[in-house]
C-alpha cells in the first residue's frame, strides 16, 4: 500500500498493532502504581534522546545512551513485580492445564466448582461483614503459595463456613493475618502476606487491605478483605483492589475462578 511517499507493507501494520497491544498491556499493568510514573519518566527521557539524536548533539546523545543502558537494568529491578505479572498473564492464557481437554487427558477430573467452593467462602465473608469481624481470605489459583502458608500455622482442614468463622473469631489465637484456601481446603491461618506500597490507595485502607492487595500483586491468588472497622468487603485480584457488595463479590469470583 502506498500513502504519499510512504510505502506500507502488511508486516508494518502487524508490527505497529503488536507494539500498540504491548504498550496497552504495559500501561494496564503499571496503571495507578508508582511504577507508572517511573515508566512515564523513562519514556520522556527516551523521547528527549530521540530529539537530541536527530539534532545531532553527539555528547548529550552519548550521555543519554549510557543513562538509558543503566536505566534498563534499573527498570527490570523496579518493575520486577509487573514483569512477573505480565509473564504470568501470558502463561495463563497459554497454559495447557487450564484447557479442559488437557485436564481430562491428564486425569485431572476435579471440576472448578469443586476446586473453588466460592459460595461457601462468600457466605462466610457476608457473616464476617455483618458482624464486623476483620480478616483476609486468600484463594489460591495456579501460583504456589507455600511460602505464605509457612509464615502462618498449618491447618489443612476441609473448608467449611464454620471453620472460617471460628478462625477469625475474636477468641481465636489465629485470627490475626490471613487464611489461605487451596483446593477446597484451608491450608493455613495466621499467615503474613506481602504488603503493597501503592501510594494511590484510599486513606481508609490500612495494613489489612494493603496485605490483601500485596498477595494479589505477587501471585495470581484472589484475596477477600473484610474490614473490622466498617464491615465492608474488598476484593483484590491481579493487583487491583475494590470494595464490593456480596453480589459483585460472587460475580467477580465466579468470573475469575469458574470461567
Ligand atoms: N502483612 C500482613 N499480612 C496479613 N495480615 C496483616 C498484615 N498486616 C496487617 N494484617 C492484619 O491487619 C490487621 C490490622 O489492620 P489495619 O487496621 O491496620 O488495616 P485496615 O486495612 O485499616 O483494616 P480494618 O478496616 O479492618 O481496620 C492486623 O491485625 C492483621 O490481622
Amino acid at each position: 500500500m502506498q500513502i504519499g511517499f510512504l510505502e506500507i507493507k502488511w508486516t508494518d501494520i502487524l508490527d505497529i498493532s503488536l507494539v500498540a497491544f504491548l504498550l496497552y498491556y504495559i500501561y494496564k499493568l503499571v496503571r495507578g502504581s508508582v511504577a507508572s510514573r517511573v515508566f512515564m519518566g523513562y519514556l520522556l527521557i527516551y523521547l528527549f534522546y530521540l530529539i537530541v539524536k536527530a539534532i545531532g548533539l553527539e555528547l548529550l546523545t552519548r550521555i543519554l545512551e549510557y543513562f538509558m543502558g543503566v536505566g534498563a537494568i534499573a527498570l527490570i529491578v523496579l518493575f520486577q513485580q509487573e514483569i512477573r505479572r505480565f509473564l504470568l498473564m501470558v502463561g495463563k492464557s497459554t497454559s495447557l492445564t487450564n484447557n479442559q481437554l488437557f485436564s481430562n487427558l491428564l486425569g485431572n477430573e476435579i471440576s472448578n466448582e469443586e476446586k473453588y467452593p466460592i459460595k461457601m467462602i462468600i457466605d462466610a465473608a457476608k457473616t464476617m461483614s455483618n458482624e464486623f469481624t476483620g480478616g483476609i481470605i486468600v484463594i489460591q489459583k495456579e501460583d504456589d503459595l507455600d511460602k505464605f502458608c509457612e509464615s502462618g500455622d498449618a491447618i489443612d482442614a476441609i473448608l467449611s463456613k464454620k471453620i472460617i468463622l471460628s478462625l477469625f473469631s475474636q477468641y481465636s489465637l489465629l485470627n490475626d493475618g490471613a487464611i489461605i484456601i487451596s483446593n477446597n481446603r484451608i491450608k493455613a491461618a495466621h499467615c503474613i502476606l506481602p504488603v503493597a506500597n501503592n501510594d494511590d490507595l484510599p486513606s481508609n485502607y490500612g495494613f489489612r487491605h494493603r496485605a490483601a492487595l500485596g498477595i494479589s500483586e505477587a501471585t495470581d491468588a484472589a484475596s477477600i478483605c473484610i474490614s473490622e472497622e466498617n464491615g465492608k468487603i474488598s476484593l483484590a485480584i491481579d493487583g487491583n483492589i475494590k470494595t464490593v457488595s456480596a453480589t459483585e463479590l460472587e460475580r467477580d469470583l465466579k468470573g475469575y475462578f469458574l470461567n
